[in-house]
């Protein structure tokens, strides 16, 4: 932040309301967004752990492209841009992608991999 910001200390306090009720309103959409990633993750270490098992491919390019296609038509239909919503997928998938070479590392080693 720039020092030339006036934060909203000397703004009308119904913009500062209205500010505050957005604000509430983001925090309870961010909080179920973590939430919503807990279980994703909670799901796919347990796909890791049964490719792992049966030798499977981390990645799976093939469902990953269905993916995509999907996310995408429920961005445009819900107004959201469907880039956005494919780059935030990748975003994901990339990460879950990491977890599951981890699990196959761990699990040849014959090591027990630990959450996440
Ligand atoms: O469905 C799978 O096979 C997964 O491993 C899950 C997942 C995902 O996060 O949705 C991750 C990696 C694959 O490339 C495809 C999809």
């Amino acid at each position: 932040m720039t020092t030339s910001n006036p934060g909203t200390g000397d703004v009308d306090p119904a913009v500062r309301e209205e500010l505050a009720r957005l604000r509430d309103s983001i925090d309870n959409i961010d909080a179920a967004v973590v939430h919503m990633l807990a279980e994703r993750f909670k799901a796919t270490q347990q796909v890791g752990h049964l490719k792992a098992r049966h030798q499977l491919p981390p990645a799976d390019p093939a469902r990953e492209a269905r993916q995509i296609e999907r996310l995408r038509n429920l961005a445009e239909n819900a107004k959201l841009d469907p880039a956005f919503a494919e780059k935030f997928l990748n975003f994901i998938i990339a990460e879950v992608i990491r977890h599951h070479e981890r699990i196959a590392d761990t699990t040849s080693n014959g090591a027990t991999p630990t959450a996440n």
